[in-house]
């Protein structure tokens, strides 16, 4: 059973079609991947799996629940592009906080803030006012925040935009442990070498799929030597059925 199940989703803003026709199946514990350049229709895309923007036409599932559904919002960790946090509180406070608007019991939430604070590498830096927090460090936070409640599914729209090389391995190393013990996981990126690292992959382009398949099947099904070569290929030529 697909765990996300988007089918012949249409978005339109006004006269803008900005996703047209768009069906996708995400399994359980899979890193999937929605890769695309500015503009193509990512966030909005996930903002539909999410339930915070409806789709003119077709329907968006999880869990073979209609979304949105407060049910299954509750299940769900999402990390946005820019980061919701206050700058004039410590790290601390605002992982406290949002231990407390995700429900986490009140004699856990010190635990909780502290295990987490772990996980993305900030336990040093916990009693530190936000305004002094570098990017990298904002976004390990805001991942942070989006993992508090231990979610089934992440959603991370471009999760590592900004951040240094080290970093960015440290992001990944803490989505791949995510993984492993059983969540599934969707992000956007517009970075070749990141979609390398996904399960499966969707190519948007101007609110179309324009393929779909394991990195390895979108390369060799187009006989590219890259994944951007692969891109530049179904942009022109589409996929085959199997692909998409
Ligand atoms: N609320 C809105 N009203 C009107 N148009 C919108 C709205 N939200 C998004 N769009 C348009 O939809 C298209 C897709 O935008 P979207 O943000 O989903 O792209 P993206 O692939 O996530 O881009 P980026 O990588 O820059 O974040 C764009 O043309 C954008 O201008």
């Amino acid at each position: 059973m697909a765990f996300v199940e988007l089918k012949h989703v249409t978005k339109r803003f006004k006269n803008e079609e900005v996703l047209k026709d768009i069906s996708l199946a995400i399994p359980p514990g899979e890193l999937f991947g929605l890769l695309g350049p500015s503009g193509s229709g990512k966030t909005t895309l996930i903002k539909m799996m999410l339930g915070l923007l409806q789709p003119t036409s077709g329907t968006a599932n999880i869990e073979n629940t209609t979304m949105p559904s407060l049910k299954q919002m509750r299940t769900i960790g999402y990390m946005a592009q820019s980061d919701a946090l206050y700058n004039d509180l410590t790290a601390r406070e605002n992982l406290l906080f949002f231990a407390s608007i995700y429900g986490i019991r009140k004699s856990r939430r010190k635990r909780r803030v502290e295990e987490i604070a772990k996980m993305v590498d900030l336990t040093d830096h916990l009693d530190k006012l936000l305004a002094t927090f570098s990017g990298g460090m904002l976004r390990r936070m805001s991942l942070a925040a989006a993992l508090m409640h231990y979610p089934k599914l992440l959603v991370l729209d471009e999760p590592t935009v900004g951040i240094d090389p080290v970093l960015r391995a440290s992001i990944w190393r803490d989505l791949k442990d995510l993984q492993n013990q059983g969540t599934t996981i969707i992000l956007t990126t517009h970075v070749m070498d990141e979609a390398e690292k996904c399960d499966r992959l969707a190519m948007l382009r101007d609110g179309r799929i324009i393929a779909q398949g394991s990195p390895d099947e979108l390369q060799s099904e187009s006989h590219a030597n890259s994944l951007e070569e692969a891109f530049l290929y179904y942009g022109q030529h589409g996929a085959s059925r199997r692909m998409v």
